[in-house]
């Protein structure tokens, strides 16, 4: 007998909110740099300069640039539980040095530690909230944890603001951040590894036991039967030795057609994520608003912080039945008029640039609150596509080379964001804010004719059905129709279960 698991058991739930404690560390460590850069002021002797902004802000994306490739390796051999312990230990280290620092190199290196547990937790967090989801589940189940990064970009806004004006209150905010990873290990020294880790690892025992407990209804047949498919899965990877693997998966990934499909497809959405420049407002935001002539920017960019977070909310609950796909294509160019609209309202705003920084004569003109309600918009139209679809990465990828490829996209998407930190600011003042949003909107476009020619509709295949898609092509049009198809089929088998729930536990 088969078990149709259709709902996540409340073990489940509970490992995934555990988890996107990793999302929402992600979140509050790139939130609060926004209003820390504003309230630093002179706390190291000095005004920081542009430079001084880029370098803070972009350390944290160069650690997790870093730690994301190096994780995709380790994760196997260690497992997923005691990788994501030590990024724990790293967010604290960071923390601590950044609490304690009195100029800017020191925090640049607190800033760097602390983004190398940023790397490990973003790519460690959905690969294990995707192990252990049931299939048809999975897409929410990651956006839960993309709603722990927006959220905790949210907070860290939130709380910057209230201590925007009190003396050294940046670092209550870097402080603060200490707690939630904490609160993550201590949580994960009673919490299991996920069942594929324990069975890649010949633990079958303690693999039964965890199915046991995350499964409802799980029988001793069927938890036997999960092992069973999850060793069938894992014997595809041949090699005795983690590197012998390795170098396996990566040979397969870049020859196997359909496998290089998947992996092409999923970093160009993480670095279309990137580089349609969100992430210069979520870094920079403050820097913006301040340079535009409002007094209390930090407040100002809470809005940003805010929409973000409430969007990707409403996209958590379109996400399976919309499509991904469709999704994507109303996105990318809603981002492009918003962000025109910004580039047009700017050239009408008098900046100056002076010493690196920069500013308007007077209070915020009518083209000052244009480029808010243009970057208010922007921000929605970003949240309910290319925000979080990227994130779902994982499902492009068969087993064999699911760990290697989620490892090289999550590492696509920090070296874009490190690209844009790192010259934001410089571009503003090299090229005007009006060429940057024109740029962007430009990358937007382009981003637009890549997704409407390649990305295939994912939402309710199977793993070997999204292969099939991936073989011979991308396969649009068969994507589409395979795609409704089996959503009608989720559909009618949902109404016929109704009075008669049975339960199937899916491969992960
Ligand atoms: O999906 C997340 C989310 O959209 C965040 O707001 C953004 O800062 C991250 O870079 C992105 O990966």
């Amino acid at each position: 007998m088969v078990l149709e698991n259709e709902k996540p058991s409340l073990m489940v739930l509970f490992l995934t909110f555990l988890a996107s404690i990793s999302g929402f560390m992600f979140g509050y460590d790139t939130g609060y740099i926004s209003s820390a850069l504003v309230s630093i002021g002179d706390s190291f002797g000095k005004t920081l300069s542009y430079g001084n902004e880029q370098f803070i802000t972009a350390a944290t994306s160069l650690g997790a640039l870093i730690t994301a490739i190096i994780s995709g390796l380790i994760v196997d051999y260690f497992g997923r539980k005691p990788v994501l312990m030590v990024s724990n230990i790293l967010f604290v280290i960071g923390s601590v040095i950044q609490c304690a620092s009195h100029n800017v190199w020191t925090m640049i290196i607190g800033r760097l530690i602390m983004g190398f547990g940023v790397g490990t937790g973003s790519l460690i967090a959905p690969l294990y909230i995707s192990e252990l989801a049931p299939s048809t589940f999975r897409g929410r189940l990651v956006v839960l944890n993309v709603l722990g990064i927006t959220g905790g970009q949210l907070i860290a806004y939130a709380i910057g603001a209230g201590l925007d004006s009190v003396h050294n209150g940046w670092r209550i905010v870097v402080g603060i951040s200490i707690i939630p990873p904490v609160i993550q290990f201590a949580s994960f020294l009673f919490l299991p590894d996920t069942p594929r880790f324990l069975v890649m690892k010949g633990k079958f025992d303690r693999a039964a036991k965890v199915i046991n407990r995350i499964y409802n209804g799980a029988t001793p047949e069927l938890v036997e039967e999960k092992i069973r498919e999850l060793q069938i899965a894992n014997s595809e990877i041949p090699g005795r030795s983690v590197l012998q693997r390795y170098k396996y998966s990566l040979i397969k990934i870049h020859t196997v057609p359909s496998n290089f499909r998947a992996l092409f497809l999923a970093c160009a959405l993480q670095a279309i994520q990137q580089f349609t420049g969100f992430n210069s407002l979520m870094y920079f935001s403050a820097t913006i608003f301040k340079a535009i002539g409002f007094n209390n920017s930090t407040a100002v960019s809470i809005i940003v912080a805010g929409t973000n977070f409430v969007v990707t909310l409403l996209a958590f609950f379109v996400i399976d039945r919309v499509g991904r796909r469709r999704m994507l294509l109303l996105s990318l160019p809603l981002m492009m008029i918003f962000l025109i609209l910004c580039a047009v309202a700017f050239h009408f705003i008098d900046i100056h640039f002076e010493n690196h920084s920069a500013y308007v004569n007077g209070s915020v003109s009518k083209w000052g609150i244009v480029v808010v309600i243009a970057m208010i918009l922007y921000t929605a139209s970003y949240a309910i596509g290319i925000g979080n679809v990227p994130w779902q990465q994982s499902e492009l990828f068969p087993q064999s080379v699911r760990g290697l490829g989620t490892s090289f996209s999550t590492a696509t998407n920090w070296a874009g964001s490190l690209v844009i930190s790192a010259t934001f600011l410089t571009m503003l003042e090299n090229i005007t804010p009006t060429g940057t949003f024109a740029l962007f909107a430009v990358l937007s476009a382009l981003s637009f004719v890549l997704v409407y020619f390649c990305y295939p509709e994912l939402s309710n295949l199977s793993l070997e059905e999204v292969e099939m898609v991936l073989t011979g092509g991308f396969n649009i049009k068969a994507s589409e129709k395979l795609a409704k198809k089996r959503k009608r089929q989720r559909i009618n088998n949902k109404m016929k279960d109704q009075d008669k729930p049975s339960t199937q536990i899916n491969a992960a």
